[in-house]
């Protein structure tokens, strides 16, 4: 007889998608789709304009107006909760517009994300899993958002902005952030310091899901990637 301590935590995956289908009005826009994310793991979704990819994190973070299908996050049946319900368990979403308010400076807009350590959110690991960030360790993985903590939030560049907008979402201590797009519409040395982000969170044991026209960026990035195409998810 063979005992293992923990076996479950190393193969039961952190975001585990089956069968999932999303829909705008009575137009379906992504079909039975699976996929599985786990610790430490960084996944990209990619797919042409319009494939599917934000409908596809929109649909997993419950934020379509229709979906059905089953979405489990660490031990979690999130198929029919509410995009609060998921975040609360630890699931960040970036979308691919920028979130930020431009009426606050760079420093408010990280105290507005912060949230108090998150325990026993997650039924497969403890929740040390999970990294606690705080404005020091933000400003050590995004260093050019140091000096312009002051600033306000609107003299930003896109790019800067959309760093803030990841920030903040990590900020709210996810133990899996989902970004749309993080690399669109970039200066190419913002594009630079956006991988290495990613492979930080993926170095500290967090499992990203990215979405990306950027096959590039997305292999540089990735363990593995799914391709989209139509709506119709292919490993
Ligand atoms: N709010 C919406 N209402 C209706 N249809 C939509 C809406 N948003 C997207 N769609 C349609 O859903 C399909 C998938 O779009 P989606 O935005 O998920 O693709 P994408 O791969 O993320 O592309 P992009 O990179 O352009 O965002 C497309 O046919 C798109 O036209």
């Amino acid at each position: 007889m063979t005992h293992s301590s923990t076996p479950n935590i190393a193969i039961t995956p952190l975001l585990n998608v089956q069968g999932l289908n999303a829909w705008y009005g009575a137009a379906q826009v992504l079909f039975d789709a699976d996929l599985q994310v786990t610790r430490g793991e960084v996944v990209a979704l990619i797919g042409r304009n319009g494939a599917g990819k934000s409908s596809t994190l929109k649909a997993i973070m419950g934020l379509m107006p229709r979906r059905t299908g089953r979405v489990v996050f660490a031990g979690h049946d999130i198929s029919n909760a509410e995009p609060y319900q998921a975040a609360r368990l630890g699931l960040g979403y970036v979308p691919e517009d920028r979130r930020i308010f431009t009426d606050l400076t760079v420093l408010g807009n990280l105290q507005v994300g912060a949230q108090a350590k998150r325990r026993l959110a997650d039924k497969l690991a403890s929740d040390s899993a999970a990294p606690q960030w705080s404005v020091e360790k933000i400003f050590a993985l995004f260093p050019n958002l140091a000096p312009m903590q002051h600033r306000l939030a609107s003299h930003m560049s896109g790019g800067e902005q959309q760093m803030l907008t990841v920030a903040r979402t990590l900020m709210g201590n996810p133990q899996m952030v989902l970004l749309d797009e993080p690399s669109e519409g970039v200066a190419p040395v913002i594009v630079e310091q956006m991988a290495e982000m990613i492979l930080a969170l993926k170095g500290q044991g967090m499992g990203v899901l990215l979405s990306e026209q950027n096959t590039h960026f997305a292999q540089w990035v990735s363990d593995r990637s799914y391709r989209l195409d139509r709506g119709v998810l292919t490993a």
